[in-house]
């Protein structure tokens, strides 16, 4: 069942253009605020945009100002961070209501209970009220229930969010399974959730799309700084030169991967941070081949850029060195040896090989 929404809402500042393809699962993925909420709300029936269309397959979710179906009619389940099942049913009954809601007897309801309860590792609870559940429990009870409907869209904000990272994780492989070819929206901030559950990924910020496609020419060519954040990257702007890019103060980098850009035309770089290495000082001695375990060629030996620490961030195991030009993602004893502090002047390390220009 295909997805297509375009609809605005002024009091939230949001208006958004955006389709799923039969079976597709979206990653919705934008910071605080930005507005994938109010899309899965628009999409529920629980928020009415001032005017705009949705489409479900050839149904019309809602065409303003005239049709609007109401969200018990829609065919849409959404499962939200809290899972909100109904306190004073058992997991079974909880399960079986949206069969049993849409006519099923109450022998298929319960059939098909006991089928979502198996496809989500919940049977072993069946007869436990939501109180006496763990989150994880709680939230793998409240997939079976969403899909025990058999809704014609399912809408996920953020199913993962409230779980310890163990529990999320047996959950995203559940979720993985039972996701496909299923038509999705997943509202996320994990880039993870989004690699391991989404084919496709729409970016939100300040109420709008400013990116989708392809999950992995979104996150490893970002176009917008938020989603480069999110990948890990740093994103640059410049200019496309012969062997790379030159950013608008004047940063020359050269790149191994460079798309069909022509010289001198707009471009953008996407960096990755932990081939990025941190030489202290403003005019760091050279690297000789000495120092390195490879022979290290003219091609790819590294580009030398003095920059400025502007922060140290922790970032698991290493720590994101932010800077005044790029950011480097080092292991923490090398901060120490370093001796690094905010403001300090230090020569970056760049290598061609850690850089891909695309076209702006
Ligand atoms: N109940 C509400 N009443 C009025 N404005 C709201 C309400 N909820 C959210 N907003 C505003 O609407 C805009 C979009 O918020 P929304 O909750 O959709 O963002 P989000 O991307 O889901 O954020 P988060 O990741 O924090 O959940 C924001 O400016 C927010 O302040």
């Amino acid at each position: 069942m295909s997805l297509r929404l375009a609809a605005s809402l002024a009091a939230r500042d949001v208006a958004v253009e955006l389709s799923v393809a039969d079976g597709e699962t979206l990653a919705l993925l934008g910071p605080n605020g930005a507005g994938k909420s109010t899309v899965l709300g628009m999409l529920a029936g629980l928020l009415r945009p001032d005017d705009g269309r949705a489409t479900l397959g050839d149904e019309t979710l809602f065409d303003l100002p005239r049709d609007w179906r109401p969200p018990h009619l829609r065919g849409v389940a959404l499962l939200a961070q809290d899972a909100l099942l109904f306190p004073h049913l058992s997991v079974r009954e909880n399960v079986a209501f949206g069969p049993r809601s849409a006519g099923a007897t109450r022998a298929e309801a319960a059939d098909r209970a006991d089928e979502w309860m198996r496809r989500t590792a919940t049977a072993e609870f069946a007869d436990r009220r939501p109180s006496e559940l763990s989150g994880g429990q709680a939230q793998r009870a409240a997939v079976a229930r969403a899909l025990a409907a058999e809704p014609r869209l399912l809408l996920l904000d953020e199913p993962l969010s409230a779980l310890d990272v163990g529990v999320a994780a047996e959950l995203r492989g559940t979720l993985a399974g039972v996701l496909a070819g299923r038509t999705t929206v997943l509202v996320t901030h994990d880039a993870l959730d989004a690699y391991l559950l989404a084919d496709r990924v729409a970016v939100m910020h300040a109420g709008r799309v400013v990116e989708q496609g392809p999950m992995r020419q979104v996150l490893e060519r970002p176009r917008h700084p938020f989603t480069a954040e999110l990948s890990g990257l740093t994103l640059l702007t410049g200019a496309r030169t012969a062997e790379g890019i030159e950013t608008g103060d004047g940063m020359r980098l050269r790149a191994t991967a460079v798309a069909a850009v022509p010289v001198g035309a707009p471009a953008l770089a996407a960096v990755r941070p932990s081939a990025v290495r941190v030489l202290a000082g403003a005019g760091s001695t050279r690297v000789t081949d000495a120092d390195r375990p490879e022979r290290v060629t003219d091609a790819d030996r590294p580009d030398r850029i003095p920059a400025i620490v502007t922060g140290l961030e922790p970032q698991a195991d290493l720590v994101r060195v932010r800077t005044d030009r790029l950011d480097a993602l080092v292991p923490p004893a090398d901060v120490a040896d370093l001796r690094l502090r905010i403001g300090d002047r230090v020569t970056l390390d760049v290598p061609p090989s850690a850089v891909t220009v695309y076209p702006a």
